[in-house]
């Protein structure tokens, strides 16, 4: 009883309050009026325009003294997002001699450009990109977290020029350098006499098992996808000996929809919408585990032949990688096994689809399909029908030929290059930018801009077109013949980064994609069923942009027949 009457007198109370507030507001003071006013109105206003701005307006300012200007870049955002190629090639923002600074929130990245800005910040030595490798490596190939700490201490000493960061007792722990170091073997020293011969023949075997079995037109449903696999399997077999493939059949399936998408999973995509993506990358990520520990525990010194090869690791590259990593505090087979894949990732992601292109421009062009046969078969030595030969080392300097090479680079290759500046910050030709800041090269700018490609000679070749003539330069003593040159494109052509830490494999690079062209087009006639592949209208999908060499946008169906050149003495 007690409790029914207390409720009536609750809601006098409420009724009561109620009505003390309604005559309160009916006599609110003007001040206050006005002080809500415009409290309503800067919630609902400019909340709303701080957050757009802040958020949706990413700021962008010219860093140079004389010169400085804020853009919003909403409609230049807009526009560049729709078709970011054409965005960087024209934008007037990547056209001033000054970094640009773009700012989202506290946020900051610059962006150097130019072709004399470009090629002062290469010679800097103390940039680093080792936050980017080990971020790229945990995020797409699951190097565990713990390990990116030692990444940050060779960031910090690759930028100090210290020669060991872990302490004297620690050199082991120094992955950075000395993994740099051993690569660079592998790709511009020693270690190319073992890799180079070999490489050479598995791509020449690869490449003729395409042969129809009655010499006459073979059918294939996409140009790309056959050479990824000739070169992947090539470089495979060369660097890891044949148990990676033959073990993991699905191997080289899998690496193709990794490299396809690989950005997709550096941005996390997950599992439950992209499974058979990231099934893929975790069924190499664990061939290369398994591989890695069972050469490990099976290898033995005696096993090593004359020429450094082994029954278990193959070339002699990932047997001295793996101890040197097996040495690093904390490196677990997982980890080594993420840097591994890394690597593969790096020596194939770029010249499989390069080799696509030049292949591509090459067989749709009559002319330069006559002039790139004449030269490689200039170097043809007596060869076999499994497979062709040719002298590499002359092959690699005919003008021709690296002509395409150097022009598939410049209209493909679509990278931003990041670095990281170190605790003096850097001065970029008078503009500074602070410590431990990052920034970035874009080569695209570089590639198009008509004031240094559509110049001379070139001059009614616009950026956008295939035209291998600009790095061809005529001999002033005998006309009609050509010299190869890439001189006063310093900064200009980036495909391979530059500075110390310039691609490593860019002579490795040129010598697939070389070898590839030759290797395609002297066995092989060659056409396209697509409307868009034979008519030279083939677009490039932007999956890839900005890690380097851009994908064909859609597959290229083609068919071969064998050439008749065995008739000719070959
Ligand atoms: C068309 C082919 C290739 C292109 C376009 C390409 C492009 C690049 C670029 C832009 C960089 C960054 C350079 C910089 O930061 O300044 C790089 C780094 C690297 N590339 Fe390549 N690359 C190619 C082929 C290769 C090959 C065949 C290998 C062999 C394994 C390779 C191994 C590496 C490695 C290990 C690095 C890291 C170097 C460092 O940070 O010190 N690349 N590449």
């Amino acid at each position: 009883m007690a409790s029914l009457h207390s409720q009536p007198t609750a809601s006098i109370q409420v009724s009561k309050s109620l009505g003390e507030e309604a005559a309160s507001f009916t006599s609110i003071s003007p001040i206050r009026l006005v002080l809500t006013a415009i409290g309503v109105l800067f919630s609902c206003l400019v909340v709303p325009f701080w957050i757009s701005h802040t958020l949706l307006w990413p700021r962008i300012n010219y860093i140079e003294k004389e010169y400085h200007k804020l853009v919003p870049l909403t409609w230049d955002i807009l526009r560049g997002s729709s078709d970011i190629l054409n965005f960087l090639k024209t934008s007037n923002l990547f056209h001033r001699r000054a970094p640009l600074l773009a700012t989202w929130f506290n946020y900051k990245c610059y962006f150097v450009q130019g072709t004399a800005n470009i090629r002062t910040t290469f010679q800097n030595k103390s940039l680093s990109t080792f936050f980017f490798q080990g971020i790229f490596t945990h995020r797409v190939f699951l190097l565990p977290k713990e390990d990116l700490a030692l990444f940050w201490i060779e960031e910090d000493a690759d930028s100090s020029h210290q020669p060991t960061k872990h302490g004297a007792q620690e050199v082991r722990n120094d992955f950075g350098a000395r993994g740099t170091q051993h690569i660079e073997n592998l790709l511009a020293g020693e270690g190319t006499k073992r890799f180079n011969p070999r490489f050479d023949e598995h791509l020449a075997t690869n490449v003729a098992s395409l042969d129809s079995p009655d010499d006459g037109w073979e059918e294939y449903p996409d140009l790309k996808t056959v050479l990824d696999i000739a070169i992947n399997r090539s470089f495979i077999d060369t660097l890891c000996g044949p148990r990676l493939l033959s073990v993991n059949p699905t191997f080289l399936e899998d690496w193709r929809c990794v490299h396809d998408n690989i950005t997709l999973i550096f941005l996390g995509v997950p599992r439950f919408l992209f499974p058979r993506l990231i099934g893929a990358r975790d069924r190499c990520l664990h061939a290369i585990q398994e591989w890695t520990e069972w050469a490990t525990s099976n290898f033995h010194p005696d096993s090593i032949a004359e020429d450094g090869s082994d029954p278990y690791w193959g070339h002699e590259f990932f047997r001295e990688r793996t101890a040197m990593y097996i040495e690093v505090d904390k490196f677990s087979f997982k980890s080594i096994a993420a840097h591994n894949l890394g690597l593969l990732w790096g020596g194939t992601a770029n010249p499989t689809p390069a080799a696509f292109w030049a292949v591509w421009e090459i067989c749709r062009d009559p002319e330069l399909l006559r002039l790139v046969r004449e030269e490689a078969t200039d170097c043809l030595l007596p060869s076999s029908r499994d497979a062709l030969k040719f002298d590499m080392e002359k092959l690699l300097r005919k003008p021709v030929l690296q002509a395409v090479f150097a022009e598939t680079l410049r209209l493909r290759v679509h990278g931003i290059i990041p670095r990281k500046t170190p605790q003096e910050g850097v001065n970029v030709r008078g503009s500074i930018i602070p410590k431990h800041t990052l920034f970035f090269i874009n080569s695209t700018t570089q590639h198009m801009d008509p004031n240094v490609w559509c110049t001379g000679t070139a001059k009614d070749h616009p950026p956008e077109e295939f035209w291998p003539g600009r790095f061809l330069l005529e001999e002033k003593t005998s006309k009609g013949n050509f010299v190869y040159s890439i001189s006063g494109k310093s900064g200009a052509w980036v495909p391979f980064g530059g500075g110390s830490h310039m691609c490593p494999g860019r002579f490795l690079a040129r010598r697939i994609i070389t070898g590839c062209m030759a290797h395609f087009v002297t066995r092989y006639d060659c056409e396209f069923l697509s409307e868009k592949a034979a008519s030279g209208t083939l677009g490039m999908s932007l999956k890839t942009f900005g890690l380097g060499t851009l994908h064909p946008s859609e597959k290229v169906p083609f068919r071969i027949k064998v050439r008749d050149i065995w008739n000719n003495n070959v």
